[in-house]
């Protein structure tokens, strides 16, 4: 299977934290969400595939490409959402259409007239006149009007309302469909990606916890809740996040050890949400 982003055994350090040989790899064709609490290696990683700030070591292969010697072919070919807006603030919307296409070989002005409308952003309001989620809307028009083969976002959705994010997610499902692009995606809204993630990347304190298909992670974990007699010292050990009161208990379980569990105990499919909390309850009980 072809790889649009391939990470091996990447490292970064900074004073307080460590991004700590990660691997990962995006498929083509799919979306990949990209989760974790707030500092757990989101941005670090996506500025080390964009070449952005420098590796301590480690690989990254962009289309089968080194991320830093084929950076500016590389670049043609992805395009990028932050969660701040770098447009001059003072260009109105179609001024940052002339500064930005000359960049890009594929430059389509018919698609970036058609995400405009189709995102209801003025033509003639300056950047500073636009609201966040008009911002971030003009982010999107841009990153998807040269044909890119790789969209990487980083909090694409947070100053969307719920119309405007379900109407982004259709685009981002639509963007993909021919099965040559690919997206990564990342954001603290775990619903969208419950709708349209194929993969999910799991960062925890610059470790992966887990990278694969969403259907696979929600597979693998189950939330179990019991009384407080149910909860056994072996059960106690293998609970991820566990939580107890006077009513009894709840966690995060891993489906394989399901089959050593007392009837009274309750089992859920978990959220993406319930597992990330999971698993930083679980990093507390452990500091
Ligand atoms: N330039 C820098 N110098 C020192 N530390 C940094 C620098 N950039 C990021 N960090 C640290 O690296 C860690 C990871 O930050 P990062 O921005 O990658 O997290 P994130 O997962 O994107 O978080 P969030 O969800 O809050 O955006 C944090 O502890 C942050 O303080």
């Amino acid at each position: 299977m072809n790889n649009a982003i391939e990470i091996q055994k990447l490292c970064k350090n900074y004073k307080d934290f460590l991004l700590n040989n990660i691997s990962f790899s995006l498929p083509m064709g799919y979306i990949m969400g990209f989760v974790g609490q707030n500092g757990a290696g989101k941005t670090t990683t996506i500025r080390l595939i964009l070449n952005m700030i420098n590796q301590e070591s480690g690989e990254i292969k962009i289309f089968g490409l080194d991320n830093v010697q084929d950076e500016q072919k590389i670049k043609q070919d992805i395009g990028v959402v932050f969660d701040d807006i770098y447009f001059v603030d003072s260009w109105k919307v179609r001024e940052v259409e002339r500064a930005v296409k000359s960049f890009y070989s594929n430059w389509s002005s018919k698609l970036f007239d058609q995400y405009v409308s189709s995102f209801h952003l003025p033509m003639d309001k300056k950047v500073k006149e636009l609201s966040r989620g008009m911002k971030m809307k003009l982010m999107l028009a841009v990153a998807m009007s040269h044909e890119a083969r790789l969209l990487i976002l980083d909090e694409p959705t947070g100053g969307l309302d719920p119309v405007a994010r379900d109407g982004l997610l259709e685009i981002l499902s639509k963007y993909i469909a021919d099965g040559q692009k690919s997206i990564l995606f990342s954001t603290h809204i775990t619903s969208d990606l419950e709708k349209i993630a194929d993969y999910i990347t799991l960062i925890d304190h610059g470790n992966i916890f887990y990278s694969g298909t969403k259907d696979d992670l929600l597979e693998s974990f189950c939330i179990v809740r019991g009384g407080p007699h149910d909860l056994t010292d072996s059960l106690k050990e293998k609970i991820i996040g566990l939580t107890t009161n006077i009513a009894g208990f709840a966690g995060l379980l891993p489906t394989p050890e399901m089959k050593h569990l007392a009837p009274e105990i309750v089992t859920e499919t978990p959220s993406i949400d319930e597992i990330l909390v999971s698993i930083s309850k679980g990093d507390r009980n452990h500091e």
